[in-house]
């Protein structure tokens, strides 16, 4: 890549692992300079220009889609339950009506996501209070909490049976729902950086594009060198995680991410009428990997 090193985003999640996996062996990664976050701070650090290209919380990408593009074929999205993405409660999900719910700080879409499944799908209206992402606090303070990630794939696998309080996961609910896939992170350039750079913004999207396919090629490879990063997730168990994420931004999961922004701005969480403009719509694009 010629001078400019794009500032990419990358998610500090067991979800975004193949990724970076892919990336340190595809190529890219020294064309870059590699931003290591949660997705809130990503997200903010993207709308407000301190990156130039990476992850979005679709919550956020809705709110901020005039200055950016998706980049196609990149997103972290499922087809059913996810696994990672839950409502842990103490109590059954109906008698939430009136409760303390804590919405983990990590999350913008998930906790937009269980907002509409609580009151739209179950019909309650419960009283929301942001809290840190983990699960004793989410316990310590409310009866039910909105948890992403390591912690929320941890609640389900282990922490969740072993104290006894229910996890419901928001992608399959969504699905039960719908019928659809859940898009709950997209991959977007900031379009004046993309203006600017195009060359360079081309070659990071192909780059990425094609870090996504060679890491679908490898998630057992993927999964079993997940015992390096000293989770106590097992590779049979991230393997099967892997399998229930999409990583791609298919034109269903399009379908998917219309539904929920839709449904979103008619609470007046997003604004109406979205336009989702990708990177290379309108002009040719190189070759695509
Ligand atoms: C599947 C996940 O997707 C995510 C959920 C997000 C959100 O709720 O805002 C943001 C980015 C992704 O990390 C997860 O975090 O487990």
């Amino acid at each position: 890549m010629t001078g400019t090193r794009p500032r990419l985003g990358h998610i500090s999640f067991l979800n975004s692992y193949p990724l970076l996996w892919s990336l340190r062996r595809t190529g890219l990664l020294p064309t870059v300079s590699l931003h290591i976050d949660t997705p809130d701070k990503l997200s903010e650090d993207l709308v407000e220009g301190r990156l130039d290209a990476g992850p979005i919380t679709v919550a956020e990408y809705l709110r901020h889609s005039g200055s950016l593009l998706l980049l196609p074929g990149l997103a972290i999205g499922c087809d059913g339950p996810v696994h990672s993405c839950n409502i842990v409660s103490k109590v059954p999900l109906r008698d939430l009506h009136d409760r303390p719910v804590g919405l983990g700080t990590t999350s913008r879409t998930t906790v937009l996501l269980a907002q509409m499944l609580l009151e739209e799908r179950i019909g309650v209206r419960p009283r929301y209070t942001p809290c840190v992402p983990t699960l004793s606090a989410m316990l310590h303070h409310a009866d039910a909490g909105v948890l992403i990630g390591d912690v929320a794939l941890r609640a389900y696998l282990e922490d969740g049976p072993r104290l006894g309080v229910e996890v419901h996961d928001t992608g399959g609910l969504w699905k039960e729902w719908t019928g659809l896939p859940m898009v709950f992170a997209v991959w977007a350039v900031r379009r004046e950086f993309a203006e600017r750079h195009p060359a360079e913004v081309d070659e990071l999207a192909r780059g990425l594009r094609l870090a996504r396919a060679h890491s679908e090629a490898h998630l057992d490879t993927v999964a079993r060198d997940v015992t390096m990063l000293g989770t106590t997730v097992t590779p049979h168990q991230a393997a099967d995680y892997f399998r229930r994420l999409s990583f791609d931004l298919t034109a269903r999961h399009l379908v998917g991410m219309q539904a929920f922004a839709r449904l979103a701005a008619e609470r007046g969480a997003v604004p109406e009428h979205q336009r989702f403009s990708f990177l290379g719509a309108g002009r040719p694009v190189g070759s695509d990997a």
